[in-house]
């Protein structure tokens, strides 16, 4: 199913129609993109905008109208009067989600009038923001309840099929008001990057309901898929991530295959290793680039002379060496992979001798609050070993405490590299 696009331009690559094509090709349907207008900005600034020549737009519309069958449309930026008139004509008779993009994010206009963006709304399924929705409406928004009141009068003054009020700027609820009955949908706070939330949410909606879903379940969804779309954000882009969940999937899949494969290489190093492998075993974690930590299900264990894993690799099987990574990546993003050894002299000697940086925590200078928090101590145990060296650590030791027994955390860049690095130290 084909989903028609008909928005405006982001250089900065985060919002608009990059997002809106990202945002259908990720939900598995053809984006047919149709362009409204050139923005000059950056994620923390729109320098201004240059508009189509509305027969332009139209023209674009017409090319493929008739040639693929159109699930839906989402409509995003249309900068002036004239392309809204053009859009509307030539989109009669589709399902049609309109983002009444007023402004940007950052607060800088991206329509002339907001007259321009009720001439679409009859019929349409519309989705501002609060602002938005406050100029549309006219009333004021602080509440949930005045969300509400809003989308009805949204709907039934201007004649919306339906309206998504979204509530990334007041609490995270979205509402929807549709054929006389209001929803909710509660949501939490995401950490990460916001710039082109709409965008994808609107074009999320087209997607769901091009596929076929009834309103409310298109909403919950988009809302989901936004959710992660913030959560996978990344620091270069500044911007949502459209392509998380594919991007999620195929980093799981490799870190599995790379982790499956460095356990396999470990393993041949079996009754060398036997002696180094502590009371508690042995486990080996790898990152992906989003932070998502796989492990050996029920670690590593001694085994007569040798050794062998419990379980297979899986996503989540540590959580003391997932805590260990995360906060090591906090500081130095490039380490992806951590193996704990049992300490011994001759270890951490044998690793100065390697010329790998090594540092150390010790539990006796951990505060009392973070003691008697009881989750923090390898937080706090590896940022007191970073900040000991002042650079990289590869290898990271601790001499126990009270029923904890001594260990040594191998880091590196790769699980081969850790592997590599345990083959050298466990060497005679
Ligand atoms: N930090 C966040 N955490 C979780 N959900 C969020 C966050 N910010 C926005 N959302 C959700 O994202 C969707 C888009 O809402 P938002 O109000 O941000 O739209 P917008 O203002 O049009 O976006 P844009 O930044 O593209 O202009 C809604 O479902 C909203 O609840
Ligand atoms: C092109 C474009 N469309 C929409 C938005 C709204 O975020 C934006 N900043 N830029």
């Amino acid at each position: 199913m084909a989903v028609l696009i008909v928005a405006g331009l982001d250089t900065g690559g985060g919002a608009g129609l990059k997002a809106d094509i990202e945002t259908v090709s990720a939900l598995g349907e053809h984006p047919l993109p149709v362009l409204t207008s050139v923005t000059y900005q950056n994620p923390s600034e729109v320098r201004g905008y240059h508009t189509l020549p509305p027969e332009v737009v139209r023209e674009q519309i017409r090319a493929v109208r008739g040639s693929f069958k159109i699930g839906a449309v989402k409509i995003g930026m249309l900068g002036s009067r004239e392309i809204a008139e053009a859009v509307k004509q030539e989109t009669e008779g589709l399902t049609r989600v309109l983002d009444p993009v007023m402004e940007s994010s950052t607060g800088a206009k991206l329509v002339d009038s907001v007259e321009s963006v009720k001439v679409l709304i009859l019929g349409s399924i519309v989705t501002p923001n609060v602002p938005e929705a406050e100029a549309l409406s006219g009333l004021k928004i602080r509440s949930i309840e005045e969300m509400k009141e809003a989308a009805k009068v949204i709907a039934e003054e201007l004649g919306a099929e339906a309206v998504v009020i979204k509530g990334g700027h007041l609490s995270y609820t979205d509402v929807l008001y549709w054929k006389g009955k209001l929803y909710e949908f509660p949501g939490e706070r995401v950490e990460g990057f916001t710039h082109g939330t709409g965008c994808v949410f609107s074009s999320a909606l087209a997607v769901f309901l091009a596929k076929g879903f009834e309103l409310p379940e298109t909403v919950e969804r988009a809302k989901r898929f936004v959710e992660g779309s913030i959560r996978f954000s990344k620091a270069e882009a500044r911007a949502v991530n459209p392509l998380w969940e594919l991007e999620r999937d195929a980093h799981r899949w490799r870190a599995k295959g790379e982790l499956e494969e460095a356990v396999k290489e470990l393993m041949e190093l079996g009754e060398k290793l036997n002696p180094h492998v502590p009371e508690v075993g042995t486990n080996f974690a790898l990152a992906t680039p989003f932070s998502e930590v796989f492990a050996v299900k029920g670690r590593i264990v001694r085994y007569g002379g040798t050794i062998k894993p419990v379980g297979p690799v899986e996503f989540n099987a540590s959580d003391h060496l997932r805590r260990a990574l995360l906060k090591m990546r906090e500081f130095y993003p490039e380490v992806r992979a951590v193996l704990n050894l049992r300490y011994s002299e001759e270890l951490v000697e044998k690793a100065k001798k390697l010329g790998l940086v090594v540092s150390f925590y010790d539990r006796r200078e951990e505060p009392e609050d973070v003691k008697r928090a009881e989750k923090g101590t390898m937080e706090w145990g590896i940022e007191s070993a970073v900040k000991r060296v002042g650079k990289r650590p590869d290898l990271i030791y601790h001499l126990g405490d009270w029923g904890k027994e001594p260990m040594v955390l191998i880091f590196g860049r790769s699980a081969m590299e850790v592997v590599e690095r345990v083959r050298a130290l466990s060497s005679r």
